[in-house]
């Protein structure tokens, strides 16, 4: 039997739309035993009365781009899915599925395939790869999408931070929020985020926290996503005081707070203004991580 433990993610970090993201102490985890013939998927935690119990589950849709691949077809597998990491929430659920199921058939194979051809074809399954590259190496990964398919990327220490996550209780997939991005980007808006992006990278490595904060802003994705989440504006102007920064958690509608303390205050914060807009949310207290996925 297999046992994997993926990390959560967060994405974007503000500036970085499709290019940051950074791994999170929550995790899902995935237990894959070969058996006689067909396939059993048992889910328990988030989304066992949502998900698919057959091949359309993506665990298994994964795991099979694998097989395909190195032409390995096992005879039967029951697959075990434990998840505290809620799904559609800007968490990265759908990367643990994608990461873990590649990672665990990649194993059966006898690993076939590198770590970059994971990193490759989890990117192609998941459309982009700021979620999928922290799942699966941990820490900050810096990344772009090259010509022929190929993930060009850098990893960077997590900062010691803590990470406040305020999860409204309701779902918005990343699809949906996609669909409201414009097709073209003011050029002044486009710099905006290259400088911030640059200037958040630079903190992150010279550990300058102060700069950390004042880098997390953004024009490209945040104010056009705003109608998906009402609060984000009042949330990030109120909270920024006590926290380094405020931003939306990949395409939402979780939102994260970087700070170096205060981090219950600022939790009780964040879900009180949702509150005042008639939505119900609730926070926990993590940390990044530099340990991307485990095997057992
Ligand atoms: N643990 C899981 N097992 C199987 N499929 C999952 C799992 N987690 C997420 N998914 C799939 O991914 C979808 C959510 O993906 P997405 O909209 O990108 O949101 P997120 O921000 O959480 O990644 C779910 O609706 C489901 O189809
Ligand atoms: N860069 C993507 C990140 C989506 O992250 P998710 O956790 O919401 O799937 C985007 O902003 O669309």
């Amino acid at each position: 039997m297999l046992k994997l433990k993926v990390p959560a993610t967060t994405a974007n970090l503000g500036p970085g739309f499709d290019t940051l993201g950074m791994a999170l102490e929550l995790y899902n985890t995935l237990e894959v035993t070969k058996i006689e013939e067909g396939l059993e998927i048992i889910i328990e935690g988030y989304g066992a009365d949502e998900l698919p119990i057959d091949e359309k589950n993506l665990v298994y849709q994964a795991m099979n781009k694998v097989f395909k691949k190195t032409c390995y077809y096992p005879s039967g597998l029951r697959l075990r899915l434990s998840n505290q990491v809620p799904l559609a929430r800007g968490l990265g659920s759908s990367a643990t599925a994608i990461v873990a199921g590649m990672v665990a058939a990649n194993k059966l194979t006898g690993e076939k395939l590198s770590t970059e051809e994971l990193l490759n074809l989890a990117t192609r399954l998941e459309g982009h790869p700021d979620n999928v590259a922290p799942a699966l190496l941990g820490g900050i990964v810096v990344s772009t999408l090259q010509d022929k398919g190929r993930v060009m990327y850098e990893k960077i220490a997590v900062p010691e931070l803590k990470v406040v996550v305020c999860i409204p209780d309701y779902q918005v997939s990343t699809t949906e929020a996609r669909e409201v991005l414009p097709k073209k980007v003011d050029f002044a808006d486009a710099i905006f985020n290259v400088s911030h992006t640059a200037l958040l990278i630079t903190g992150l490595l010279n550990q300058d926290y102060d700069l950390v904060g004042r880098a997390l802003e953004d024009r490209l994705h945040q104010p056009y996503r705003q109608k998906l989440l009402p609060g984000f504006n009042k949330l990030v102007n109120k909270v920024d005081k006590n926290a380094l920064g405020v931003v939306l958690s990949g395409s939402g509608p979780t939102v994260i707070a970087l700070t170096l303390d205060k981090e219950e205050q600022i939790g009780e914060e964040m879900v009180s203004i949702f509150t005042e807009e008639g939505i119900e949310a609730n926070y926990l207290v993590t940390s990044p991580t530099n340990q991307g996925i485990i095997t057992y």
